[in-house]
């Protein structure tokens, strides 16, 4: 498929760093069958059959004793002969054996070189392979099932029916170009348009569901800002349902940023709990100061935590005036429990706010509500498929190209013109028409051995 592809026998570790029972090393390349032969001390494995043996070095000692199995091409995970070595799982071990391998002609794998080869052996697309990654990064069983549902090409197929609709479209489109004089009355007869709206349709709910797929696989970023004291660390230990961060009613107590990764209805939330912001002279606490402010740079949400007794005030405006207008916030009226108030979520003054107690955890399931909100995470991950923001980019360049097709339909050659470029987008997603140099990016962002 690609020419600069020059197929050497590969070979990594497949198992975790560390210790373990078992440690697994892949091999992937051509006619592997005198490989496999050598490592066993000249034992030929059946393929697909588990064979237990020595595997042993050059000069005919073991290394250690496991079993070897034999996935000859293309009935493999690379769609080229696979050896597996399953030996016992000791990071020495592992080396001497992956050492090995190299002797006998391997290289080291780069990381996601199996996964690429699977890819370009058309063993999966683009978005199949990329569910692998997900699926092991998954951080929780909701992302992880739809990750598994992306890998077993759930979201592929969605795209492929896209691509074959509009593919019909456009060869009708197409047939019009050379009838110039009837163009627009046969596209009227033949209901171009109205099939160009039903997958245009189609796209949305596709776009809709992996939206929801990108919120469970990347989740968002929270940052807690405000002036000391006010209880961002207790709201942070709060939200994680444990004891993280310092708590004291001393006014600077963080001083560094701490972080944690929690879960709201599945969707992984990273924490940010920061140092209070005021001016000071204290050279730690500047330091922590400073690492704030990038904290927030990075947030998908800002919690602008207040004391519910103060309100918004003047000192609070300094720090909203430094926080990144694209940055959503919501406004925390912290410690009501204090003035006998009830916890309640709404829209003041057009702020988005919500009056709750950290200390109590009183309204901390309504913020957690609002986070999800804020997102547009709509709680029901039923059917959802695992997808990235690079899907979602394709989607919507795909869907622009539609919309402009629905517009100019009449003037024939930009209507053609238009779904090619939508069907292009839409095959970037499956790799079909992908640069080599975004997929270098993809695969390189693999672990080793995957
Ligand atoms: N031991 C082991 N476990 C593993 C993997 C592996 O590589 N080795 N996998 C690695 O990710 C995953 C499983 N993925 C795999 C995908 C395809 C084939 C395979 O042999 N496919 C052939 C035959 C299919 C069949 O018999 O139906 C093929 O596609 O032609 C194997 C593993 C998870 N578990
Ligand atoms: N009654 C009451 N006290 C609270 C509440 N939240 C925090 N506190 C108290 O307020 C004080 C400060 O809380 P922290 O969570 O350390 O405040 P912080 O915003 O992290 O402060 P710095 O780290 O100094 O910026 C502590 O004594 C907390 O027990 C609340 O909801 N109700
Ligand atoms: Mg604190």
């Amino acid at each position: 498929m690609n020419l600069s592809y020059a197929p050497s026998t590969i070979a990594a570790i497949a198992t975790a760093p560390g210790r373990g029972g078992v440690g697994v090393i892949r091999v992937s390349g051509r006619d592997l069958l005198p490989f496999a032969q050598a490592i066993s001390g000249g034992k030929t494995p059946k393929p697909r059959y588990a064979l237990y043996t020595d595997f042993v070095a050059a000069d005919g000692s073991a290394l250690d004793n496991g079993l070897l199995l034999f996935f000859p091409g293309p009935n493999s995970f690379t769609g080229e002969d696979v050896i597996e070595l399953q030996g016992h799982g000791g990071p020495v071990v592992l080396r001497m054996l992956l050492a090995r391998c190299i002797e006998l002609g391997a290289r080291h794998a780069e990381p996601g070189e199996f996964t690429r080869r699977a890819f370009l052996n058309d063993k999966m697309d683009l978005a199949q392979a990329e569910s692998v990654v997900d699926l092991i990064d998954a951080a929780s069983e909701t992302a992880a099932r739809g990750a598994l549902k992306s890998l077993k090409g759930a979201f592929s197929g969605e795209i492929h029916q896209l691509v074959d609709e509009l593919i019909t479209l456009r060869m009708l489109v197409e047939a019009t170009l050379d009838f110039p004089e009837e163009d627009i009355d046969f596209l009227k007869a033949a209901d171009a348009t109205g099939k160009l709206s039903a997958i245009r349709q189609r796209l949305s709910r596709v776009q809709a569901t992996a939206r929801q797929g990108a919120i469970l696989r990347e989740g968002m970023h929270v940052v807690l800002v405000g002036e000391p004291n006010v209880g961002k660390s207790s709201l942070m230990n709060a939200l994680a349902g444990d004891e993280v961060a310092i708590v004291t009613d001393i006014a600077g107590t963080t001083r560094d940023t701490v972080r944690e990764e929690i879960l709201i209805d599945e969707v992984p939330v990273h924490v940010i709990d920061t140092a209070g912001l005021r001016d000071t002279d204290d050279v730690v606490e500047k330091i922590g100061i400073e690492r704030t402010w990038q904290a927030v740079e990075r947030a998908d949400v800002a919690l602008v935590l207040v004391d519910g007794r103060e309100g918004i005030t003047g000192s609070v405006g300094t720090i909203l005036a430094r926080l990144p207008e694209r940055l959503p916030r919501i406004f925390v009226f912290n410690k009501i429990d204090l003035v006998g108030e009830t916890p309640r979520v709404g829209d003041e003054d057009g702020h988005e706010v919500v009056h709750l107690s950290a200390a109590t955890h009183a309204g901390v399931d309504l913020l957690k509500a609002r986070l999800l909100a804020l997102i547009g995470f709509q709680g029901d991950a039923e059917g959802v498929f695992l997808a990235r923001e690079r899907h979602l980019d394709a989607i919507r360049r795909a869907g622009a190209h539609l919309d402009t097709a629905a517009v100019e339909w009449q003037q024939v050659e930009i209507f053609a013109e238009e779904l090619r470029l939508a069907q292009n987008a839409l095959s970037e997603i499956t790799g079909e028409f992908t640069a080599d140099d975004l997929l270098g990016v993809i695969f390189s962002r693999f672990c080793i051995g995957k």
